[in-house]
C-alpha cells in the first residue's frame, strides 16, 4: 500500500510553549482552507482572496515546498494539541528578499484561537528563528492600518515602526494603507537592559582558531542567544576564580569538542567595548595547535573562513577591529 503521506521537506519543526510550527503538509488542506475562508481573516491579509477557493489550499501547500527547498521562504503550519490530536491554529511564514539581507514576517490565526497571544508566540518564535539562522539582518512586517491587534502583536515580539505605506489587498480589490515594521537584532532576543547608570565590566574570553591553510574559524551565535545569528570567535564569559586560559580550554572543550593546552594559547589583542547594559572586555587569544575536530556541539553553525573573507561575515561590533588586525597577522 502507498505511504498515504506524502514527503515533506525535511524542516525540523520550532517548538514554542503551546505550538509546534512545522512544515505544511497536504492533509492539512481542508483545516487551512476552512480557517482562512474567513471573512474576518481574510480581509486583514494582503495576498488571501475571498472567497478562497478550495484548490488554491493544495495549491498554496505545494508551492511551500518548493520555496522551502530553494531556501527562499518558509511557511510554517502553527499547530497545537488538543487531548490526542493535533489542530492547525493557522500559519506563519519569512520571505527572503533575494536583492537584500531582509526578509518578510506574516502570519495568521485561525477565528476560534484568537484572543490567546497565539500570533505573539508563533511570529515570534519565528522571527528569532530567522535572524539566528538566515543569512539576514533585518525583518519586516505590515499591517493594515485599522488592524490594531496585529499591530500589538509585532510590537510585543520586538518589532519598531518604521513607516506608513500602502499595499494592495486582494480580498479587498485594491490599494489599502498600512502601517510598515521593521526588527534587527539588537530588537530582538536582547537581555533587559540594566537599569543603573553604571555598567559591569564584562569579561570574556575569545579565541582565534587558526588551521595550516591559514583560515580563521567563526562561529554563528545560535538561537536564544544575544546577538543571535552573527557570527564570533568561539569563547564565552569567564566563570568565578577562572583566568581567560581555563575559561578559554572549558569553552572550546563545551562547545566544540577540542582539547587545547594553555601554552598553545598566544595572546594577541582585546576588545574594549561598551554595549547597552555592560562594558565588555574582551581578550583574544590565536591558537594553531589542538586536539580533535572542531564541532558545533552546542547546534552552532561553523566556518573556516580566509582572512580576506572575514569581514563578509556579520560579527557583533567589538570584534570588527580585532578582524582587522587579524588580517594584518595572517
Ligand atoms: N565568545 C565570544 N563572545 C563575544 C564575541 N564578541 C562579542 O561581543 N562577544 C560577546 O561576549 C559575550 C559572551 O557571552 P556568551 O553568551 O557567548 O558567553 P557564554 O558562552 O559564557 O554563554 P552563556 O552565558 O550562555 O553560558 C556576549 O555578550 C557576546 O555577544 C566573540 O567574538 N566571541
Amino acid at each position: 500500500m502507498p505511504d498515504p503521506r506524502p514527503p515533506t521537506p525535511g524542516f525540523e519543526p520550532l517548538r514554542t510553549e503551546r505550538f509546534r510550527l512545522r512544515a505544511l503538509r497536504a492533509e492539512d488542506a481542508p483545516d487551512l482552507h476552512r480557517l482562512v475562508n474567513d471573512w474576518d481573516v481574510a480581509k486583514m491579509l494582503a495576498r488571501v482572496p475571498f472567497p478562497y477557493p478550495r484548490p488554491l489550499a493544495d495549491e498554496f501547500i505545494a508551492s511551500t515546498h518548493v520555496s522551502m527547498a530553494a531556501g527562499s521562504a518558509w511557511h510554517l503550519a502553527i499547530t497545537g494539541q488538543e487531548g490526542e490530536s493535533e489542530v492547525l491554529v493557522g500559519c506563519v511564514g519569512i520571505t527572503r528578499d533575494p536583492e537584500s539581507r531582509a526578509a518578510e514576517l506574516g502570519y495568521w490565526i485561525g477565528r476560534r484561537f484568537w484572543g490567546h497571544g497565539a500570533a505573539s508566540e508563533a511570529a515570534g518564535r519565528l522571527l528569532r528563528w530567522s535572524l539566528a539562522n538566515l543569512p539576514i539582518d533585518r525583518v519586516v512586517a505590515s499591517a493594515l492600518l485599522e488592524n490594531a491587534a496585529s499591530q500589538a502583536v509585532l510590537r510585543r515580539i520586538g518589532f519598531r515602526e518604521s513607516g506608513m505605506g500602502e499595499r494592495e489587498f486582494v480580498s479587498l480589490g485594491g490599494a489599502r494603507p498600512v502601517r510598515l515594521f521593521e526588527a534587527r537584532r539588537e530588537d530582538v532576543g536582547a537581555p533587559a537592559l540594566a537599569a543603573s547608570g553604571q555598567k559591569p565590566i564584562l569579561l570574556v574570553a575569545a579565541c582565534a582558531l587558526i588551521d595550516a591553510d591559514g583560515r580563521v574559524l567563526l562561529a554563528r551565535r545560535p538561537e536564544g542567544k544575544a546577538m543571535a545569528g552573527l557570527w564570533e570567535f568561539p569563547g564565552g564569559k569567564l566563570h568565578a576564580g577562572e583566568t581567560p586560559e581555563d575559561a578559554l580550554i572549558r569553552e572550546l572543550h563545551e562547545e566544540l569538542g577540542i582539547e587545547v593546552q594553555t601554552a598553545c594559547l598566544a595572546p594577541f589583542a582585546f576588545a574594549s567595548h561598551a554595549d547597552a547594559a555592560f562594558h565588555l572586555l574582551m581578550p583574544l587569544y590565536v591558537c594553531r595547535r589542538w586536539t580533535g575536530r572542531p564541532q558545533g556541539r552546542e547546534g552552532q553553525a561553523l566556518a573556516w573562513v580566509r582572512p580576506e573573507k572575514l569581514s563578509t561575515y556579520p560579527m557583533p561590533p567589538a570584534d570588527v577591529p580585532l578582524v582587522a588586525l587579524l588580517r594584518d597577522l595572517l
